[in-house]
């Protein structure tokens, strides 16, 4: 680590604080404001899986050096730009600071699981959780905050989560819809972000002791929601990043004060002075298999089992935060259920031509926001009716992603989603493919993620047997990226505008 010389300004009482809680410790940690801060990122664990050789040589450049406290988890050099680089663009990882890397790898979701990440923005948590769930389950990532919410939908899209829906609530509103629903949940609250001060130094100046307190009195508002949608023999994670014993130790025990029916199974700090980390607080809490057992429940009625749900609404899907899109598509169709399953079948029909292997997943259903066809993700074990369930329970909320987006429908044109590519571990996914290599077609990455088009035998020599004529997807070393359509030896560029940037290669 490189010595920065230079100490931001702390305030007192900041530091009587630690000194009360580190005693002999105080000066080692005061002089880690010295080092450089740590910098990490975590990588999609099946797409690095399926391509690692081919990764490997290129991922060398960032020095990579395991985080030990995650599986996922790498520090890279500082003097690399990992964020720039097209594998970032392709969702083979996600930058995040390595000691916040510490909190799912503790609520240790399972394949299958349903779970809730209830302050997700930008979407760190979410992304780790997406990965551990490898598509199946159901994860739900909520951000109250409108704004962010919409990063940390395109930060689910440029991960390639298949199975997560983002809501913009607030967590009582999320509360009353999903009493007991989650099997796991990860609340990283919202805090006064001592851990950020090498990072951030305007966390500085927004620190006081006031500030820990009123973070104290949010973060158990936000406590009592969660726990209200935490099913019985349910885990919960709590992070924040930062030190002090209000928000973290002793909220713990608030918690368990008020809520016997739940067990600390463990908690863990991570101090910049210690390891190799910025710093965070983890609580992992389980509560009760049996809530009768328990001498006082937080919530008064057992009574939402997954026997007893009603069939949703469909016709008023999430009318309130899709007005425009509704709005849009009216008096040209309707959204009713079968004009869904007709577009689907659409897409199904496009698929059978450009992506022969798609198989409609076994359970969720399609669903329209005006023209944009979504597939709302459900566990497997959710019969027809149930996810009918749940897309009533998104009803009226602001559902900035109600799942995969799969197709732009337009004019009875089908027009594949960027969210599917990038969905996509393989490129023989697509009947059609462009395969660029950051060996040999670095001009041709350029071109393409700068939304130009691409011409066949000058621009990329590309393999005839590969590609055809129509929906191409577009792939760096084996990752898909993009969608492209090749017409008389020219791949017309579909980057979304939005992404397009210049990248460091
Ligand atoms: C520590 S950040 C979450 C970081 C995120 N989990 C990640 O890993 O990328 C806390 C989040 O809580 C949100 N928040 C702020 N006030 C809130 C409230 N009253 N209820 C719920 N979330 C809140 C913030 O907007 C912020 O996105």
């Amino acid at each position: 680590m490189t010595n920065i010389n230079t100490q931001p300004t702390l305030p007192e009482t900041y530091k009587q604080q630690i000194k009360q809680m580190l005693g002999e410790e105080t000066e080692a940690f005061l002089q880690s404001f010295y080092e450089e801060r740590t910098y990490g990122l975590r990588i999609h664990p099946l797409k690095w899986q399926l391509h690692k050789t081919t990764l490997e040589p290129m991922m060398s450049t960032f020095s990579l050096q395991s985080v030990p406290w995650c599986n996922e988890g790498y520090y890279y050099d500082s003097n690399t730009r990992p964020g720039k680089h097209p594998y970032h663009a392709a969702g083979l990882y996600y930058i995040q600071e390595p000691s916040a890397m510490s909190a799912v790898q503790l609520l240790d979701p399972q394949p299958g699981e349903i779970v809730l990440d209830l302050a997700a923005a930008p979407g760190g948590k979410t992304t780790h959780i997406a990965g551990r769930l490898q598509g199946k389950g159901l994860l739900i990532a909520n951000e109250i905050h409108r704004e962010r919410a919409k990063i940390l939908a395109s930060n689910v899209e440029r991960m390639g989560c298949t199975n997560a829906i983002v809501t913009n609530s607030d967590p009582d509103t999320l509360a009353e819809r999903f009493p007991m629903f989650f099997d796991r949940i990860m609340l990283d609250a919202p805090c006064s972000g001592e851990g950020m001060f090498r990072k951030d130094t305007d966390a500085i100046q927004e620190w006081s002791p006031d500030h820990v307190t009123l973070c104290a009195t949010r973060q158990w508002d936000i406590i009592q929601a969660a726990v209200k949608m935490l099913k019985p023999g349910g885990t919960i994670a709590y992070s924040t990043c930062t030190f002090n014993y209000a928000e973290n130790e002793h909220t713990i025990e608030r918690w368990l004060d008020r809520y016997p029916d739940f067990t600390l199974v463990k908690q863990e700090r991570i101090w910049p002075h210690k390891q190799r980390g910025e710093g965070h607080y983890v609580a992992v809490l389980r509560r009760a298999s049996h809530l009768e057992d328990t001498a006082e429940s937080p919530i008064s009625s057992a009574s939402v089992a997954m026997t007893s749900y009603a069939t949703g609404d469909t016709s008023t899907r999430f009318e309130k935060g899709n007005k425009g899109k509704q709005k849009k598509a009216a008096g040209r169709k309707n959204n009713s259920s079968s004009n869904v399953d007709a577009v689907y079948e659409q897409f199904v029909q496009w698929t059978y031509e450009y992506m022969p292997d798609w198989q409609t997943p076994l359970s969720g259903k399609p669903i329209l926001f005006g023209e944009e066809l979504y597939w709302l993700p459900a566990p497997s074990d959710f019969s027809g009716e149930q996810s009918n369930w749940l897309e009533g329970k998104l009803n009226g909320l602001r559902v900035p992603r109600p799942g995969l987006h799969l197709a732009h429908v337009l004019k009875q044109r089908i027009e594949p989603a960027h969210a599917l590519a990038l969905s996509l571990l393989d490129p023989a996914s697509a009947s059609s493919s462009i395969q660029l290599s950051t060996a040999a077609d670095a001009a041709a990455i350029q071109k393409y993620l700068n939304g130009e088009a691409l011409l066949l035998d000058q621009d990329i020599q590309a393999d005839s047997s590969e590609v055809a004529k129509g929906w191409t997807l577009v792939a760096i070393d084996g990752l898909p990226i993009g969608w492209g359509k090749l017409a008389n030896d020219m791949i017309k560029n579909h980057y979304p505008k939005g992404l397009r940037a210049v990248y460091l290669l």
